[in-house]
């Protein structure tokens, strides 16, 4: 991956449809053989974007650069992109073989040829050999789902653009195929740019998440980084939940900061983000870098994990997330104090 040669690149992309602006000019570079998921709420501009980038819709304003070539005029089956969508579109009455084929047999490949490639496809998608000549309706979800990728495929697209192609399967199917999408990316090595509203389906896959909003890119980074450091609130609380303490001239009100802490702070404005998991119970009278009293409001047991809700002396609530061996006993009414390390929070510039 560089910086230098990005094999897709959007400059100023703008979208309007009458008076509404569905993508206010933006701008993004992915690399060659990465998997960029784009997530963000109902909305925000994450399927206008993918049919400017497929040639399904023309931009308002703006390019599209594929490598170094302008391609937001030119028609879709012209593009070297390819789309797998959540309705697969597969041909229910052909077989999985004249499926797979029919890229090909459009490009006029010989039928040796033809399906030959087939059977790479079907080896590459661990589905077995002979369902070469298995029709379509005898395929179940999770199979189909694999044979609209092996047909995605047989066009040899440069980049494979995937819109929530999951979000129609069970959650045991959905997990397994997120693995096989995350491995099919590391094998083929293509360029995957994956849309979808599941933030667990972009962390577990992507190397990069794009955060959509209002038709803007709030933040694009790896999973961790946006996880760790998000540049907004909209960005903190979009990835799970999150405790945001407003912090003025390095004071949170809720908080006690130790003299290390208010250092690490400074003199900060913001928001200080402290995720659930960070916290653990304080015994007597130890104090940690923050420091957080207040009542067990309510607590939910998550398999390894329990989760509180505490109200805190000034009436605000946090979530603290602990291992179970860290559990504190007496539930609902007990006081409680909470510490974290300064290192573990964040601080948000926006208020
Ligand atoms: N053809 C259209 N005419 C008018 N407005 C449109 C059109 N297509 C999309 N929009 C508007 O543009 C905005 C972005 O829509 P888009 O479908 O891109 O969002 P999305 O992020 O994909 O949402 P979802 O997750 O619900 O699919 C929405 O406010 C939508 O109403």
């Amino acid at each position: 991956m560089s910086d230098t040669t990005p094999i897709l690149r959007i400059n100023a992309l703008t979208k309007t449809f009458n008076e509404f602006t569905a993508l206010h000019a933006i701008d993004l570079k992915v690399h060659d053989g990465e998997f960029l998921a784009i997530v963000g709420p109902s909305g925000s501009g994450k399927t206008t974007l993918i049919r400017l980038l497929v040639g399904m819709d023309e931009p308002s304003d703006g390019s599209i650069w594929l490598r170094d070539q302008r391609i937001d005029e030119m028609p879709a089956n012209k593009r070297p992109t390819c789309m797998v969508f959540q309705s697969l579109a597969l041909f229910p009455h052909m077989t999985v073989g004249q499926n797979i084929e029919f890229p090909l047999k459009l490009r006029k490949v010989a039928p040796e040829d033809r399906k030959a490639r087939a059977l790479e496809l079907l080896d590459l998608l661990r589905l077995p050999q002979d369902y070469y000549s298995k029709r379509i309706d005898q395929c179940s979800g999770g199979e189909r789902q694999r044979v609209a990728l092996a047909r995605a495929l047989a066009f040899d697209p440069e980049i494979l653009f995937f819109d929530e192609p999951l979000s129609a399967l069970d959650y045991r199917l959905r997990k397994a195929l997120e693995k096989e999408l995350k491995d099919l990316h590391a094998r083929t090595g293509k360029t995957f740019i994956y849309i979808t509203h599941s933030l667990e389906e972009a962390m577990v896959m992507s190397d990069r998440i794009a955060i959509m909003r209002a038709g803007r890119f709030e933040q694009i980074a790896p999973a961790e980084e946006i996880y760790a450091r998000p540049v907004s609130r909209f960005v903190a609380e979009f990835m799970g939940e999150v405790n945001l303490f407003p912090i003025r001239a390095g004071q949170a009100e809720g908080v006690t900061l130790s003299p290390a802490a208010a250092s690490a702070f400074g003199g900060a404005t913001g928001t200080l983000m402290v995720r659930p998991e960070s916290l653990q119970f304080l015994e007597g009278e130890e104090h940690a870098e923050l420091t957080f009293a207040g009542r067990i409001e309510a607590e939910y047991m998550l398999g390894s994990r329990v989760q509180y809700t505490v109200t805190l002396e000034g009436g605000q609530t946090l979530i603290a997330e602990v291992l179970r061996e860290n559990a504190m006993p007496g539930g609902p009414g007990t006081p409680v104090r909470l510490g974290c390390a300064a290192a573990a929070c964040h601080l948000i510039a926006e208020a």
